[in-house]
């Protein structure tokens, strides 16, 4: 039986990490990635990076769990292989704080991530504001990094890789027999899916090699991430703001805010604006879809929509998207199989 040609739409960490996982797991096929951008001008560049799952209201709790213990699963193996360093993962523990005691004081990823418990009243005394903490060691990307190094494993499993815009995946319908589609906030023009909207957020990047342990402010908006090459100061949500442009405003009121949690960064240097626009939806859409034009079918997968959370649950996402790939490619072999009889 013929290889079946699978073309991958966009080269974030979802496009990437997916295409990936479909060429490690799926030997009777081809994948080409297609993608207007690459790293380093990704929304997936600009982010944190940290392992800390976001809920999805859309989604079943077990599903999210699945899909984040498969992922830090995989970033640890990676994490505790010489692989590491190019990967751009570190590993790394901190503090998560909040000045109320918050509804869910056992989160439901408590027990994947590593050493998870309750701050001490005793390193409580460093946030006089917080009631009440929570400590752990996560994972976090260095984002460009990583993106590179899922791009490197692309290439040596033999994928294609083109730069391209695509006005409707319908043009791929000649050269391919199946699109997994991983545009991200883009899949709002190119599918016409109203449900998903941009969630500004701008960041800062700084040069503070002396913070090693994360905070982060319960309520979501401020952190204080340590990478392996610079420390990510956070951020903002702003709901349907498409603005890529640093708001000097913003970047005042981000590195006040974490100063007020870690004093010692007022001697920050080299700091650097960046903006990404979350791609958020009530649910990740991860779904097959057959579009029909003329008579001929063309099978879709979907996965996009991974708003605040996409780092935490790549791999497992890819996983189930790989699945669904497996799943087109048999309802193709057996419909040429009829055709044949
Ligand atoms: C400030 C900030 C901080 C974040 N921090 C974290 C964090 O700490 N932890 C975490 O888990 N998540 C975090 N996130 C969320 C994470 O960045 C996203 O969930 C993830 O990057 C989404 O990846 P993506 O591949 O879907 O999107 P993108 O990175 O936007 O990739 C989409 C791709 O599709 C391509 N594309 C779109 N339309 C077309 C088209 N028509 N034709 C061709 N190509 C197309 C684009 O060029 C691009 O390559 C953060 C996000 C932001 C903005
Ligand atoms: O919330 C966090 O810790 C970081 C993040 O995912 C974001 O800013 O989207």
């Amino acid at each position: 039986m013929a290889k079946q040609k699978i073309a991958v739409v966009g080269a974030g960490l979802i496009g990437l990490s997916t295409a990936v996982y479909i060429s490690e797991s799926i030997s009777k096929c081809s994948v080409t990635v297609i993608s207007d951008k690459f790293t380093p001008n990704t929304t997936s560049d600009v982010a944190a990076g940290m392992l800390i799952p976001h809920t999805y209201q859309g989604i079943p709790i077990h599903q999210q769990k699945q899909w984040f213990r498969e992922t830090f699963d995989y970033l640890f193996e990676i994490n505790n292989s010489s692989e590491a360093s190019d990967a751009g993962i570190n590993l790394v523990s901190g503090w998560q704080i909040f000045k109320t005691i918050p509804d869910e004081v056992l989160p439901f990823w408590s027990d994947v991530v590593l050493g998870f418990r309750s701050m001490t009243e005793e390193e409580l005394k460093k946030f006089p504001q917080h009631r009440f903490g929570q400590a752990f060691t996560t994972l976090k990307c260095d984002c460009p990094s990583y993106l590179l190094w899922l791009e490197k494993r692309l290439k040596e499993n033999g994928c294609q890789v083109y730069a391209r815009r695509i006005e409707d995946l319908w043009e791929l319908h000649s050269k391919y027999d199946i699109v997994v589609n991983c545009s991200g906030i883009g899949s709002r023009e190119l599918m016409g899916d109203l449900e998903i909207h941009p969630v500004r957020g701008q960041v800062l990047k700084v040069d503070a090699p002396w913070v090693n342990h994360f905070i982060r402010d319960g309520d979501g908006l401020t952190y204080i991430y340590p990478g392996i090459h610079n420390v990510t100061l956070g951020g903002t949500r702003q709901k349907d703001n498409w603005s890529l442009s640093p708001d000097p405003r913003s970047s005042k009121d981000i590195f006040d805010r974490c100063c007020a949690l870690e004093p010692s960064l007022q001697r920050a240097q080299d700091i650097k604006v960046r903006v990404g626009l979350r791609p958020s939806r009530l649910a990740v859409r991860l779904q097959k879809e057959i579009l029909v034009h003329d008579g001929k079918k063309l099978p879709v997968v979907h996965n996009y929509g991974h708003g605040s959370g996409g780092f935490s649950v790549h791999r497992g996402t890819a996983k189930e998207a790989a699945r669904l790939v497996g799943e087109c490619i048999a309802a193709l072999e057996g419909s040429s199989l009829k055709a044949k009889l």
